[in-house]
């Protein structure tokens, strides 16, 4: 469970470029939670989602994940049980690296995958068999470069090595947002499956309003820092797409 208490985080206080980026944000999500996060430019999203991760820390408030209180726990400690996958498709990943190895890369972060890989070829096999369940044939270019990949290749790699160890929450930043509708589709389809499958809590922050519309059985309106609309279950199913364009109006 994720539960937020009373965040605040303002930038530049005291100067004549004071942002009040999030404004007493109280919410708690439930484990295996899928919420959906969109609002306009500048209203908070990627603020909630730094301060979620450890990428900042909040101005005021608490933050506890599974009874844990890690508000001033970083970025690179919180990253053993939540991964982020971000809009541009090379984030966190080492394009002149191969496959294989940016996934070694990647077991680096948690102390138990330092132990197991490098080992033999267990952690190699470990890793074909995850990549071949995506079911894009990628599992037989594991050394080949991850730049020479398309960005839904990319993206699809990303989050499989995101979740393959110990994680419990994912937090999605515009997973689809630099690529075409086709690849979009995959990714996302993608992303649910291993939600599904490792009975992941999700967040997703996302601009495409069928992608609100469709996952998740929760969606968060967020308005210059607050959270202005929590919608859930069969509200959140019965909500049609213009509604949800007239949030923007
Ligand atoms: N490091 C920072 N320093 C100063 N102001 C910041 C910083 N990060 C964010 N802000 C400001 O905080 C507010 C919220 O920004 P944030 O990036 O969280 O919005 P967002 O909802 O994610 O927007 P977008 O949809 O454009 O990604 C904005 O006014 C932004 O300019």
């Amino acid at each position: 469970m994720i539960a937020l208490q009373q965040l605040d985080k303002t930038f530049n206080k005291g100067t004549a470029n004071q942002v009040s980026a999030l404004q007493n944000i109280s919410l708690t999500v439930a484990d295996q939670d899928f919420v959906v996060i969109i609002g306009a430019n500048g209203s908070g999203k990627t603020t909630l989602f730094n301060i979620i991760a450890g990428a900042e820390f909040p101005t005021q408030g608490q933050i506890h994940i599974n009874g844990r209180n890690v508000t001033h726990v970083p970025d690179y400690k919180r990253s053993q049980w939540i991964a982020r996958v971000f809009q541009n498709p090379l984030s966190g990943t080492a394009p002149d690296l191969t496959i294989l190895d940016n996934f070694r890369l990647a077991a680096l972060r948690t102390s138990s995958k330092k132990l197991r890989i490098g080992i033999n070829d267990k952690f190699k096999n470990t890793v074909r068999d995850k990549i071949a369940e995506l079911g894009m044939g990628l599992e037989n270019k594991l050394l080949q470069p991850m730049g020479t990949l398309s960005g839904g290749q990319r993206q699809a790699l990303t989050l499989v090595m995101s979740v393959m160890d110990h994680t419990e929450v994912l937090l999605l930043d515009e997973p689809t947002a630099a690529l075409d509708p086709r690849s979009a589709a995959v990714v996302m389809t993608t992303a649910q499956k291993l939600i599904d499958q490792y009975r992941l809590t999700a967040i997703f922050i996302t601009h495409n309003l069928k992608d609100a519309q469709h996952y998740g059985n929760r969606l968060l309106h967020m308005q210059e820092g607050k959270i202005t609309r929590d919608i859930t279950g069969p509200d959140k199913q019965a909500l049609q797409l213009a509604d949800i364009y007239g949030w923007f109006a």
